[in-house]
């Protein structure tokens, strides 16, 4: 069906003159994805903790076209930073079409050490920054019928090692969204959630924590954007990407989850403990 499915037509145009708020947008997937709406001509609001680093992104994105390019900087585990962002682009803009919750707090990839107060954080700013920020965005996004699009993993559908707090905060978002899809649907609210299903990435911070202790090669950042963007475009309910490693990676989870697990496991050398 995969192969043989008409394939929508993503247009650029879709996105010229779109709203879009795009969180974690200093480095990273989320720099990518401010990139590629800046030559779409969309209108961004960029945010993240680091001002020099989001500012920087900003100004790129305006030498690239795009329609206009602000940002707001600040922690998602501040309670006011989501209505601040959500006030700005009901004043700058009158509304909102595309929220992209990208963001993620720093985590390790070691064996569990029983740190619950880093699950408690991680969950604050992985998960519930996510609940706060589409709470504040949903009346606008009722209004302007747009699009949620949240940015998780692999490790969210399946646990791999020396993720445990990382894999428990991307398992929540899916639980989340899909049940806040549930309940637009049955409401008959035309507002969109792109689940993105993503596998290693060749981020800097990505391939920092894991290069040492992996054996597989991370796909393109870029493209890896272009391909959320494109989903969220079509308001599918998922991007799976890299689409074939992930395709097989959830089919061998629900058809032999011990194999799979087996064969994530021998994906991965032991990191060093003391990391
Ligand atoms: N790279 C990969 O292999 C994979 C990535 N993903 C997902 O893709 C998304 C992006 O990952 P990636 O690009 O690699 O990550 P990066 O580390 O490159 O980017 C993370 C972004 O989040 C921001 N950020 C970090 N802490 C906070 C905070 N407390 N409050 C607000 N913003 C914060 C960072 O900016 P600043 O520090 O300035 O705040 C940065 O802009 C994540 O959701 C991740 O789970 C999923 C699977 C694989
Ligand atoms: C190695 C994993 C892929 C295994 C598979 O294909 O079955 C990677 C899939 C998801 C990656 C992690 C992730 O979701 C992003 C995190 C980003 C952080 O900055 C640190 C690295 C990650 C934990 C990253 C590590 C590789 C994966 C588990």
């Amino acid at each position: 069906f995969y192969f043989y499915s008409a394939s929508e037509d993503f247009n650029e145009e879709m996105l010229r003159g779109k709203r879009v708020i795009v969180t974690g947008a200093s480095s990273g997937i989320g720099e990518q994805m401010a990139y590629h709406l800046a030559r779409m001509e969309a209108h961004l609001l960029l945010t993240a903790r680091t001002e020099a680093r989001v500012q920087k992104v900003m100004e790129r994105c305006l030498e690239l076209g795009a329609a206009s390019a602000r940002y707001i900087s600040g922690s998602m585990d501040s309670p006011t930073l989501p209505e601040q962002l959500l006030r700005e682009a009901e004043n700058t803009w009158g509304g909102l079409d595309m929220l992209i919750l990208n963001h993620i707090g720093q985590s390790s990839v070691r064996f569990f050490d029983g740190d619950v107060e880093h699950v408690r954080q991680l969950m604050e700013i992985n998960f519930i920054s996510y609940v706060a920020m589409t709470t504040a965005a949903l009346p606008m996004l009722k209004e302007s019928e747009g699009s949620i699009v949240v940015v998780s993993s692999v490790a969210g559908r399946t646990g791999g090692p020396f993720i445990a707090p990382y894999s428990a905060t991307k398992f929540a978002l899916d639980g989340f969204f899909s049940s806040l899809r549930q309940e637009l649907i049955m409401d008959k609210v035309n507002v969109s959630i792109t689940l993105c299903i993503l596998g290693y990435i060749n981020t800097e911070s990505a391939v920092r924590a894991v290069s040492h202790i992996i054996r597989s090669a991370p796909a393109p950042k870029d493209e890896c954007a272009l391909e959320i963007i494109r989903g969220a475009a079509l308001r599918q309910r998922e991007v799976l990407y890299p689409p074939l490693s992930i395709r097989a990676t959830l089919l061998g989870r629900s058809i032999a989850p011990e194999l799979l697990d087996s064969i994530v496991r021998s994906n991965f050398h032991r990191p060093n403990t003391t990391a």
